[in-house]
């Protein structure tokens, strides 16, 4: 048996799949949060309504006994407007589901109302889940639950998702209406003409009126809508935005989290354990080769990469508190007076948001972005926020250059902003993108965060992190070891000038002389970090950890490969190419076609590229009063940058815009 949930966006459809089978879905306070299907088996305490047939203690998960439950995204129509929508369409149209959970805000009856209808003329039944009864209760207004079921013709079930209210009773409901089979659908006259959409709207203000008891009039303002006059409005709205990001960042990175981390990294990676394993596997009496991996490679790769999950996790604590009280939304409204100039979206802010923690989902998120132009350049800007495996190598940098200092990552999230603006006008130019109209968001009503959600929110984070860290950074230490401990015949070197990974790293090097990055140590390091960022750090670390001190220390040995200015350069580098491999691909299944992916990598590519050059030549000279490394050859790739974008700028052509290729 197949269940179907849907309803309009934000309405709590993930929150009850949660809630039903267990998972842990990612779960917004935005509408579109959910852009993809999910499917996950019920949970069996909810079956009791079922007919469980002659089997036997109910071990089977399998056959005629097994209820999916599929979690769709929000759609406020039948007939699609974004391609999130288009899913959900397709779903309860294409592949007809046994029954539909209609998840409708009960704090905004009238306007869930109108897909309501639309779905119960599928044919197929539809139970109804009224939820956020708690949010209900508190402004006072009530729905008569009797009188509204007899109107439609379907069953109505009163729910609090969040706190597990009534979702026996409508799972109940909703098997039982599964074997029914058919559903009555509410009768107007026009149906099917052009006026369809109005009529529907006029007959459901009806019933609304009808059914609604409202405790004052909706005229009245909210103190949501208080709340919103200075928080949203235009003049205090970006300021204000600016100062809780800088507040949580420098809570969590700078402050409780920053202090966890170091004390991570120095004391328990940087000595305890490496110490501990050493005489451990000494006692052991193993081979002195595997005594290195084990402790050079692994403990020294990982551990420098776990020494930054207090960091991660605190942030993440933050964030979901942040989101979980409706805020999101009015950013988005904040910034879509500013991202309108630079080609983007009010709405692109919460990709942007969410590629903050991963540029997968972040990238993923881009779908809500009505207009295909403006999704395209969101897509391919939002890998530029720096997502949670690049803050690693942020704190890393910041530690031991600039140790103390709290304006490092502050300015990397200002660098970051100032490379999505200059970059979204540049697309725009290059592309000719025209700007478009407003879009419309709805806002959520502020609540008081969940501090439950934030944390189940942070342990999911947070085993994710650790996750990665033990299989793919894992796997890719073991190589980069392996790599710099032996040469191609497979001898152990005593100089690491002579490894497999200097010769690797030895390839590409030339490429970064314009950088005014010499060696093929931090080609290397660039090199693994397209894997995953995090082996940025972790393939210093092993590198550099002969040394006998903590790769983290302040003026340690990460200063004697870099310069601060280098090091600012190495990380623009590694903050703006291109994102990690499965980020690449997160990009060329959203972004529509190759040729689109094409031109997002070599974007990406080019930009970080020309801004590492440009940081590190120009504050080579402006700071310590020299030239750097490659500056010949940089100005050589100055000149041809300049001349392909000015090229790309002025030319006349106007058939690579989507446009064109939309129209086939
Ligand atoms: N107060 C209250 N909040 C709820 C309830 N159900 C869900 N929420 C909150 O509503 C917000 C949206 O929940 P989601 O489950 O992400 O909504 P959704 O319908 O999946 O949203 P989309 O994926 O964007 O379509 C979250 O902040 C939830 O915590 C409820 O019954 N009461
Ligand atoms: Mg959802």
């Amino acid at each position: 048996m197949k269940i179907a949930l849907a309803g309009n966006p934000n309405s709590g459809k993930t929150t009850l799949f949660n809630e039903i089978t267990g998972k842990t879905e990612y779960v917004g306070n935005w509408p579109g949060v959910t852009v993809e299907k999910k499917e996950a088996n019920l949970k069996r305490k909810f079956k009791v309504g079922m007919n469980l047939g002659n089997q036997k203690g109910g071990q089977s998960e399998s056959g005629k006994n097994r209820v999916r439950v599929v979690d769709l995204p929000g759609a406020y129509s039948i007939s699609p407007y974004t391609s999130e929508e288009s899913i959900t369409r397709d779903f309860v149209t294409g592949e007809s589901p046994d029954v539909i959970v209609n998840i409708i805000d009960a704090t905004s009856l009238e306007r869930s109302l109108f897909f309501t209808t639309q779905l119960m003329e599928l044919g197929i039944p539809v139970v109804i889940a009224l939820n956020k009864q708690d949010i209900l209760k508190k402004s006072g207004n009530a729905i008569d639950v009797k009188g509204l079921s007899k109107e439609l013709g379907c069953e109505i079930v009163e729910t609090v998702a969040n706190d597990s209210k009534g979702l026996d009773e409508l799972m109940g409901k909703a098997i039982d209406a599964a074997s029914k089979k058919t559903q009555s659908s509410l009768e107007f006259e026009g149906l099917g003409s052009p006026e369809e959409d109005k009529l529907r709207q006029q007959k459901i203000k009806q019933i609304t009126i009808k059914y609604l008891k409202r405790a004052k009039s909706p005229s009245e303002i909210t103190t949501s809508d208080k709340i919103d006059r200075v928080l949203a409005s235009s003049l205090w709205g970006l300021p204000i935005f600016g100062l809780i990001m800088w507040a949580i960042y420098s809570f969590s990175i700078n402050g409780l989290g920053g202090s966890l981390s170091d004390y991570l990294n120095e004391s328990l990676f940087g000595e305890t354990i490496p110490n501990a394993a050493n005489a451990f596997l000494e006692g052991l009496g193993v081979h002195p080769l595997l005594q290195s991996l084990i402790v050079d490679g692994a403990i020294a790769g990982v551990g420098a990469v776990i020494g930054f999950l207090p960091l991660i996790m605190l942030l993440f604590f933050c964030l979901a508190l942040l989101e979980d009280s409706g805020y999101m939304a009015r950013v988005a409204v904040i910034m879509d007076r500013y991202f309108k100039k630079i080609g983007l979206s009010g709405k692109s802010i919460i990709p942007m948001v969410v590629g903050s923690g991963c540029s997968i989902p972040g990238v993923m998120a881009a779908r809500t972005v009505e207009d295909e132009n403006e999704r395209k350049i969101t897509t391919m800007l939002t890998p530029f926020v720096p997502c949670g495996a690049k803050l690693p190598v942020i704190a890393l940098f910041a530690g031991v250059f600039f140790p103390g200092a709290t304006w490092v990552f502050p300015a990397i999230y200002v660098m970051a902003g100032v490379m999505i603006v200059l970059g979204g006008l540049l697309l725009k130019k290059i592309f000719k993108f025209e700007s478009k109209s407003s879009f419309i968001i709805e806002l959520p009503s502020y609540k008081a965060p969940s501090l439950k959600h934030a944390v189940k929110q942070m342990m999911n984070q947070a085993k994710a992190f650790i996750v990665k860290a033990s299989t793919i950074i894992l796997v890719m230490n073991t190589l980069v070891w392996f790599m710099q401990t032996y040469s191609w015949n497979i001898q152990v070197v005593e100089d690491p000038g002579a490894s497999i990974l200097a010769s690797v790293g030895g390839i590409i090097a030339p490429l970064l002389i314009p950088l005014g990055f010499v060696g093929w140590q931090m080609a290397a390091a660039a090199l693994t970090g397209f894997i995953a960022k995090e082996n940025v750090v972790a393939t210093l670390a092993i590198m550099l950890v002969a040394s006998e001190e903590a790769i983290s220390a302040p003026g340690g040995v990460l200063s004697e490969m870099f310069t601060p200015v280098m090091a600012i350069s190495f990380l623009m580098f590694n903050l703006f190419t291109p994102p990690c491999f499965a980020a690449l691909g997160a990009i060329k299944s959203e972004i529509g076609s190759n040729k689109w992916f094409g031109r997002a990598v070599l974007f990406q590519l080019a930009v970080g590229y020309t801004v590492a050059m440009v940081v590190n030549q120009l504050g080579t000279i402006i700071l310590y009063g020299e030239l750097a490394n490659g500056f010949v050859a940089s100005l050589v790739v100055l000149v041809i940058v300049v001349g392909v974008v000015t090229y790309l700028i002025k030319r006349k052509d106007k058939s690579v815009g989507v446009y064109a290729h939309a129209t086939k």
